[in-house]
């Protein structure tokens, strides 16, 4: 660390938390020597394995050390039931424990951002962000790809035979296969590419802040738990956090950025008495600045499994015909990167349209060529696979907020899935879609029984009941701090909080719209954006 003094630490800029935003935005803003930036982060360092080696990301998933545990509020729509929503907690955020997916979503995401009053986020503006970051090891159309970013997109190195299954099988039923999902088009089927080096995992803080650790005038300070923000009227001169059991006060001279991600941004803001005021009195928190849009528009992607058991022991799983190759592993890895532990768990899939769709899929399904638990555990016994299926563009819209409790306010996360009841529709044609996959000649030659939703479950509403009891998310909280230009947004589109100087929030809460496929690539692109449009204003 530099520049202590007492307990006071005074930088040009701070930037909240090392996520996938975070870090790119560390990056940036300590290239100039002459700026000193802080990077603070809530979580510990990122040394163990079971983050690089690509295989250990399932260890992680229900972590207490690596990860926020969060369960949401009882889903009023989903039987009443809390939905699991683990976050990255430790340099590289969610992006040090996430499946590794790189997936930008599909040019109307952000052609609508834009139409919905954030100029200079359309398609066309935010592509070369992305190329800018981009590391392409694949020779990708170069109109769509970066090449010499910190971040290298890779394919999977060694992907299980039932991904390629998964390929052909969604072929015979009419889907086209799709080589490049970040091309000229999303729709289609197909391994999907992933944020690796050498069959290593590629986190924000792997790609962007590692390498550059040496800096002097960039600060890394972790275990760092961020209660507030630093406020004298409508300024912010810093923030407040808790280490080592001691409060500390970090000033930022130029500005603050929030990255803390979708639940960790707005939970700041609240509890800095930015918010709505009615709702901040209630939960006992002094209101400072009234902004109402602050936790609402929370969006996820809902999402139903389909899972099949399989006595074939070739897929993913631990059996004593799977035992061998399960206990070479460690040294086909080591010797020639490929075998079990090279594997995100979700190498293929694809993004489809049901019959509800317009122009643009409106269902997307993450292959697991492994028997996914229908019950909830990490790992079953045996072998199978399944595919998941999301709604990519859901109209309910939840929010995160405080609620008073006897050790004071706590986050709340309360999604209101299926609020909008088409989610729920669209959620069901996609399973269909996913069933008629899972039903083609490809997977004879290994097929089961099929364990969830069943056989018995075969009407619409029997699959709604399903998505009712078992329907889960796919880990994509985003749009709690949303970007726009009307009363209820938090930021504009130059991501300044509004109403008060020297705050930005960067991270996948502004998005104003959920994006259409998996969040890491675009909430890298916005720090990156968010960064140059600092750097411009210095
Ligand atoms: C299990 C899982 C699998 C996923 N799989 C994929 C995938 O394959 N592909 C994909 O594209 N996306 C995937 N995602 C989603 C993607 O990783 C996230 O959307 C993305 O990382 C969000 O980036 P962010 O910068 O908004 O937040 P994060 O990366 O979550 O970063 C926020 C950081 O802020 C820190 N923080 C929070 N609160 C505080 C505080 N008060 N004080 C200090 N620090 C704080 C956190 O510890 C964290 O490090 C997955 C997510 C999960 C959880």
């Amino acid at each position: 660390m530099t520049s202590e003094t007492g307990d006071a630490l005074e930088f040009d800029y701070v930037v909240v938390g090392a996520g996938s935003a975070g870090c790119v935005l560390a990056n940036r803003l300590s290239a100039d020597p002459a700026a000193r930036v802080c990077l603070v982060e809530g979580g510990g360092q990122d040394r163990t394995p079971r983050i690089h080696v690509p295989a250990g990301t399932i260890t992680l998933y229900k972590s207490d050390r690596y990860a926020y545990q969060f369960m949401s509020e009882p889903q009023e729509k989903l039987n009443g039931r809390r939905v699991h929503v683990p976050r990255g907690r430790m340099l590289g955020g969610s992006s040090s424990m996430n499946s590794m997916i790189y997936i930008r979503g599909d040019r109307s995401d952000y052609d609508g951002w834009a139409a919905m009053g954030c100029p200079g986020w359309a398609f066309d503006d935010v592509l070369p962000v992305f190329k800018r970051f981009e590391d392409d090891r694949l020779g990708l159309d170069p109109a769509f790809h970066g090449t010499g970013g910190e971040l290298a997109v890779d394919r999977p190195r060694d992907p299980n035979p039932a991904s390629r299954r998964f390929v052909e099988a969604a072929r015979e039923v009419g889907m086209a296969e799709n080589p490049d999902f970040n091309g000229a088009r999303l729709e289609g089927v197909g391994l999907y590419n992933v944020t690796q080096a050498n069959a290593r995992r590629l986190s924000s803080y792997r790609a962007f802040v590692h390498p550059v650790r040496g800096r002097a005038n960039l600060t890394v300070m972790t275990d760092a738990r961020v209660d507030g923000l630093d406020l004298e009227g409508a300024r912010v001169r810093g923030i407040v956090v808790t280490r080592n059991g001691r409060r500390l006060r970090l000033g930022s001279r130029r500005e603050t950025v929030l990255a803390a991600g979708a639940l960790g941004s707005p939970e700041i803001l609240l509890r800095s008495g930015i918010g709505d005021a009615g709702e901040l009195g209630q939960a006992g928190i002094e209101p400072r600045h009234h902004l109402p849009g602050v936790g609402r528009n929370l969006q996820d992607h809902l999402d139903g499994l389909v899972t099949v058991r399989s006595a074939d022991a070739s897929t993913l799983g631990f059996s004593a015909g799977s035992a061998p190759r399960i206990l070479a592993s460690p040294l086909r890895y080591l010797a020639s990167k490929a075998g079990w532990l090279t594997t995100n768990y979700v190498e293929a899939g694809g993004f489809a349209r049901t019959r509800f769709a317009g122009a643009v899929p409106d269902v997307q399904f993450h292959f697991v060529p492994g028997y996914r638990s229908h019950r909830g555990r990490l790992f079953e016994w045996g072998h199978g696979y399944a595919i998941h299926t999301c709604v990519l563009r859901p109209e309910s819209r939840g929010r995160v907020f405080l609620k008073p409790g006897p050790e004071g306010p706590s986050l709340a996360i309360d999604f209101r899935f299926l609020d909008k009841e088409q989610d729920g529709r669209v959620l069901v044609e996609g399973m269909k879609l996913a069933r008629s996959i899972l039903a083609a000649s490809s997977f004879a030659p290994i097929r089961g029984a099929e364990i969830a939703p069943g056989p018995k479950r075969a009407s619409d509403e029997d699959l709604m009941a399903y998505v009712r009891s078992d329907a889960s998310t796919v880990f994509h909280p985003s749009g709690t701090c949303r970007m726009g230009s009307d009363d209820l947004a938090v930021t504009g589109p130059d991501l300044k909080v509004r109403g008060l100087h020297g705050l930005r929030v960067a991270d996948a809460s502004i998005m104003p719209t959920l994006v259409s496929g998996n969040t890491n690539a675009p909430s890298i692109m916005i720090g990156e954006k968010c960064a140059a449009m600092m750097l411009a204003d210095r």
